[in-house]
């Protein structure tokens, strides 16, 4: 499948690296306003290649675009340090507003796949400027923030990440919410597990964990400007998800009809992924605290979505 990449900056250069590394992408196109940029990051990740894979890496313009199954939007800015995601949306909603503009009458069969900030409501915002089905219309949401759980509570256990079955729902950013409940390693609830292999997951854990997920990306953003490799594998996978059909569970974010009783809002649930996009919706089974951090995490990002103004694309 050819991808396209529009902004060749830390995220886009960094899904543009992973989609080579992992040959999941036949063909790649880096799209910038820098084109000079563009094009150094599309040589570089092209000089990967014969290490691992056959993918075609160029850079180009937007009618380079054609052809491709997904088109990944990492455009705009990026956090500075102590900056929340939510400030940035004015300023990547005129981005995106430009962005768009060029890129739908080029790919409009196109899959979209969001990684721009604040993701949730950028998400929202493609699908009301484009018109497109909002399965289409995906953004990377919390996958990053359930790779960030499912690590910590990894290590905390002495078990790969991939043992761990757990979600973080809502927000791409402070409002989320870790569906402690849900949560599963290998088939055994999490307590259970964690009494069984004498590592309790106590109320101090718990809290490490939260804090870890939660505010992962305001200390690194302190320790080295910007987060990159993390959702630059993230987006990988979701378009391997698409390109092979995979159907796999991830939480991603997509304009959905209700959710924890706010109606219209774009946020994470666990949602089957495939060749069309999101395929079905799965609402996990909630302690009633947790259900009511989703409703005001929903809440807020349907707040901030509906202040948007921008309109006059189509
Ligand atoms: N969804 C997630 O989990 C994550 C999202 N992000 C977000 O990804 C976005 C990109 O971050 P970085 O790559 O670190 O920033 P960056 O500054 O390295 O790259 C952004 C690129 O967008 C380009 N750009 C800006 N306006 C443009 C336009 N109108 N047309 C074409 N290109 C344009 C810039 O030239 C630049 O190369 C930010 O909004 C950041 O907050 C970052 C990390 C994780
Ligand atoms: C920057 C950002 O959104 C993250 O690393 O989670």
């Amino acid at each position: 499948m050819k991808v396209g990449i529009v902004g060749a900056g830390m995220v886009g250069s960094s899904a543009g690296y992973a989609l080579a590394l992992m040959g999941i992408a036949s063909e790649i196109v880096l799209v910038d306003q820098n084109s000079a940029l563009a094009l150094a990051q599309a040589e570089d990740i092209a000089h990967a290649v014969p290490f691992m894979s056959s993918t075609v890496v160029n850079a180009g313009g937007y009618r380079d675009l054609e052809g491709c199954g997904v088109v990944i939007l990492a455009a705009g800015v990026s956090q500075k340090p102590g900056e929340t995601r939510l400030e940035l949306l004015g300023r990547n909603a005129l981005v995106f507003h430009a962005v768009l503009r060029e890129v739908l009458p080029v790919v409009p069969d196109a899959i979209f796949l969001i990684a721009s900030n604040p993701v949730d409501i950028m998400t929202q915002i493609t699908t009301r400027l484009s018109g497109i089905a909002p399965q289409r219309v995906i953004g990377s949401g919390t996958i990053l923030d359930t790779a960030r759980f499912r690590s910590l509570v990894g290590r905390h256990l002495g078990i790969s990440p991939q043992s761990v079955h757990a979600y973080v729902l809502g927000e791409h950013g402070d409002s989320e919410v870790l569906a402690w409940s849900a949560a599963r390693a290998g088939s055994v609830a999490l307590s259970s597990f964690a009494a069984q292999v004498g590592s309790p997951l106590t109320e101090t854990v718990r809290a490490g964990i939260d804090d870890g997920v939660r505010n992962a990306a305001y200390k690194i953003i302190k320790g080295k400007g910007s987060t990159y490799y993390g959702i630059g594998a993230g987006l990988a996978r979701i378009v391997k998800a698409i390109g092979g059909d995979q159907r796999d569970v991830l939480t991603v974010s997509i304009a959905t009809p209700e959710v924890a009783g706010v109606n219209d809002v774009a946020l994470s649930i666990p949602r089957v992924v495939g060749a069309g996009g999101v395929v079905v919706d799965l609402f996990p089974d909630l302690e009633e605290a947790e259900y009511l951090a989703l409703n005001r995490s929903a809440s807020l990002l349907k707040q901030q979505a509906d202040a948007v103004s921008i309109t006059g694309l189509l």
